[in-house]
């Protein structure tokens, strides 16, 4: 299953650089196939006495079709399979970065003959199927690329590094060996020594426990990875957008002191302690006639039914008021909340502290002001603690959903073992569950896997990956 006997006969080409208008210095068109050196010969024109080595740094052009044209002024690197990404021949020509030469350099690629354009993740997908690389790592892979804080990157180098591959393999192999020992004594059960079921078990329950651990890890993992959502609610002029451009570092939300300043939701991608979140600042919610600020309003539910977290600001210096109240029995009942009294610095120190976190019966979470950044570390840590992100900090390894699933079946699988055992069934019952167990794990390293399953994974990845 790792190593297609067949090569691809297509050639395959995509921009492997994140393209946009007016941006990066260069960009990489990617190659990879049969033809992808004759494919480079052909398009690239190469001056003087250079030779087409493999792993060799070419200077040239990118020629039109006439050969008259230069489309574009290039590095041209050709890697020989298997010495490649793919294992399969691999040409990238280094252009000129933004949009323009790019293009018209992959669309020069494309329209030679027997080239394609590359699905989404067709590059990782074949350096796996040619046993390149590990489907754990190539998952890896795709998760640094859309890693938004370090730890995210750090964690997602463990994978890269084969760190994942390494931990399930072993406990596959831990359980196959089991499995072994009960499939001999299915078929010579005379001619063997009498198995040692307890030890047997024993060994089922420590893989079936490190399975268990491996998903709650990758469990608290998962805020690094897919960040956090985290809307800031209240009535209008409490001072959300200040709140949000304070967290932001930058004035990027509008703030006056006009009621129903915000009318459109605003998001700001930060980093707190390595937890990647969006913040949302959403229009002031209140009763109005105004059919814009409604609008607004609406978006401002929505954006809280999105959320992970809401944080419900409120304004010190007027205190708990019946309004705040209404707002707060419209978060959602399973959405973790925070009650966030802001405009601290209005109150006299003296009666800040006498409140005691308690406003007209209602525990507030944090105190602080937007405007002098007083208690901006006490939310930065109600925000963390409510989603459970601390907990993510001493982690190495993370397995993602699709690994997580695998894993959670395997586990349940073993448990199954173990009550057959418990139920004294005949061995084969036993080793039904736990040929599941062995598949599910196989799964996620690729050693058991359908090429659709493996199509389906590879689709997820972005072109050029
Ligand atoms: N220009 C460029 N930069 C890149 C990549 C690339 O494909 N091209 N990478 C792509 O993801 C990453 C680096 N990963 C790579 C992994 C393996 C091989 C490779 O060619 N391996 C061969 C040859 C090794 C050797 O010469 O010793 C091999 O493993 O046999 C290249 C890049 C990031 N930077
Ligand atoms: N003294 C003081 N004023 C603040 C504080 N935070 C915000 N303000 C002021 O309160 C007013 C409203 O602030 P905004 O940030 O626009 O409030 P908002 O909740 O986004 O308001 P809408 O978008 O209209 O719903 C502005 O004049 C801010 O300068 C604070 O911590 N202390
Ligand atoms: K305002
Ligand atoms: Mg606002």
């Amino acid at each position: 299953m790792m190593s297609s006997p067949i090569p691809h006969q297509q050639t395959i080409a995509a921009v492997a650089t994140a393209v946009a208008p007016g941006q990066g210095g260069i960009a990489v068109v990617r190659l990879s196939g049969p033809a992808a050196e004759v494919v480079g010969r052909s398009v690239v024109s190469i001056p003087g006495q250079q030779l087409w080595v493999s792993h060799r740094v070419l200077y040239g052009h990118v020629m039109d079709e006439s050969g008259k044209e230069r489309i574009d002024e290039v590095l041209v690197l050709l890697m020989k399979g298997p010495r490649s990404f793919t294992g399969e021949d691999v040409v990238e020509i280094h252009c000129h970065g933004g949009l323009m030469a790019v293009q018209r350099v992959l669309e020069r690629v494309l329209a030679q003959p027997h080239v394609r354009r590359a699905l989404p993740g067709e590059f990782s997908q074949r350096a796996v199927l040619n046993g390149r690389l590990d489907l754990t790592q190539a998952e890896a892979i795709s998760e640094l690329v859309a890693a938004r804080s370090r730890r995210a990157a750090q964690l997602a180098m463990t994978g890269v590094d084969g760190g994942i591959q390494r931990r399930i393999t072993s406990l596959r192999e831990r359980l196959l060996d089991q499995l072994s020992e009960l499939e001999a004594r299915v078929d010579f059960e005379e001619d063997l020594p009498p198995l040692d079921a307890a030890e047997l078990l024993l060994e089922l329950q420590c893989v079936r426990r490190e399975l268990e651990q491996l998903v709650e890890d990758a469990k608290r993992g998962d805020v690094l990875r897919q960040g956090l959502q985290v809307a800031l609610v209240g009535r209008p002029n409490v001072g959300k957008s200040s709140l949000l451009n304070r967290l932001s570092r930058r004035e990027r939300a509008i703030v006056t002191d006009l009621p129903g300043t915000t009318r459109d939701v605003l998001e700001s991608e930060i980093v707190l302690e390595g937890v990647p979140i969006t913040l949302v600042d959403t229009a002031g919610i209140r009763a109005t006639k105004d059919a814009l600020e409604q609008l607004g309003i609406d978006r401002s539910h929505q954006a809280l039914a999105a959320a992970d977290v809401a944080v419900l600001v409120f304004d010190l210096s007027l205190g708990w008021t019946a309004d705040d109240a209404a707002l707060l029995a419209q978060i959602p009942d399973d959405l973790p909340r925070l009650l966030v009294g802001n405009k601290a610095d209005l109150q006299p120190a003296s009666m800040t502290a006498s409140l005691s976190n308690e406003v007209d019966g209602k525990t507030v979470d944090v105190m602080l002001s937007a405007l002098t950044g007083q208690g901006e570390e006490a939310l930065i840590e109600a925000v963390l603690k409510t989603c459970g992100a601390s907990e993510a900090q001493g982690l190495v390894v993370a397995l993602n959903q699709r690994q997580q699933d695998l894993a959670a079946t395997a586990a349940i699988a073993l448990a199954r073992t173990q009550e057959a055992a418990a139920q004294k069934l005949p061995w084969d019952f036993w080793t039904i569950d736990l040929r599941q167990a062995i598949s599910s794990l196989g799964e996620i390293t690729g050693e058991e896997i359908t090429e659709a399953v493996l199509d389906r994974i590879f689709s997820r990845f972005c072109i050029g990956k």
